[in-house]
């Protein structure tokens, strides 16, 4: 049996309420790191996508409820606009707010320049847009995201927003000018592939050879008639976050990156 003055303490807290795997502590631990480090009163916010953001948005609406905190929260998607709505932060867009003080996003794998790849939750295009408003990017991720170089880690390859009409050329001009393969993403509880927030198909290229280039291969990309965005994030990151499997969190910085 538990001692009641164990309990009680286990349960005391927020924190403590859920017992969470090693992965999922790491997510945490980053997440509110960068919240609490990163966030002021006042600030224009971006909210990324996918499951690290869930805990940036939880401490940010404990921020914002503790602190009396007056933010904006720009989504990068749809996902993270119902995270915004539910935790009853206010909801802007770039219409109103342009300018983005700080954009707390995912990643699915980070190089040691902080070159990203990103979109494993399709969502890359409106993340990308949010990110190249703000005045820092700051990337939450846990040790699994840590690499020396851009697939190292993520098997899953670099995803790419398309055009529908366009994705068999695409496909064919990536393979014939770098190798690999160019998988268009298929949904998993509807029969077709995915459809993005922006009613685009996503594009996952794997098996590629590594660059030291990926500004040029990211370029090449980008100017294929049809492609609307890719997952590389070059030189867009200036910290990063990675929450280790122990709760601590390892820092990494980009000082020389100019906006
Ligand atoms: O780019 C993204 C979605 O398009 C996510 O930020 C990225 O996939 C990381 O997700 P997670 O926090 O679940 O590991």
């Amino acid at each position: 049996m538990l001692k009641k003055s164990v309990f009680n303490f286990l349960t005391s807290t927020k924190s403590f309420s859920k017992m969470l795997s090693p992965l999922e502590s790491a997510k945490q631990a980053a997440a509110f790191k960068a919240v609490d480090k990163h966030v002021q009163n006042n600030y224009v916010i971006g909210i990324g996508s996918g499951s690290t953001i869930v805990y940036a948005a939880e401490r940010l609406a404990e921020r914002v409820s503790k602190e009396k905190l007056n933010v904006v929260c720009i989504p990068t998607s749809f996902q993270a606009k119902q995270l915004i709505v539910k935790h009853d932060l206010r909801l802007g867009s770039l219409d109103t707010h342009p300018t983005v003080d700080v954009c707390i996003d995912g990643a699915d794998e980070v190089d040691v320049n902080l070159d990203l790849i990103k979109g494993g939750g399709a969502c890359l295009l409106q993340e990308k847009i949010v990110a190249s408003c703000a005045n820092n990017l700051v990337i939450i991720a846990d040790y699994t995201k840590d690499s020396v170089k851009l697939g190292d880690q993520y098997k899953k390859g670099i995803p790419i927003e398309v055009i529908p009409m366009s994705y068999v050329p695409i496909q064919n001009k990536i393979r014939n000018r770098f190798g690999g393969d160019v998988n268009l993403r298929m949904a998993v509880a509807k029969a077709g592939p995915v459809i993005t927030d922006n009613g685009n198909f996503i594009l996952d290229w794997v098996n590629f050879k590594q660059s030291d280039d990926w500004n040029q291969v990211n370029t090449f990309i980008r100017m294929i008639p049809g492609v609307v965005e890719t997952g590389l994030f070059i030189g867009m990151a200036r910290i990063v976050y990675f929450g280790q499997a122990d709760g601590t969190v390892k820092e990494q910085i980009f000082n020389a990156r100019n906006k």
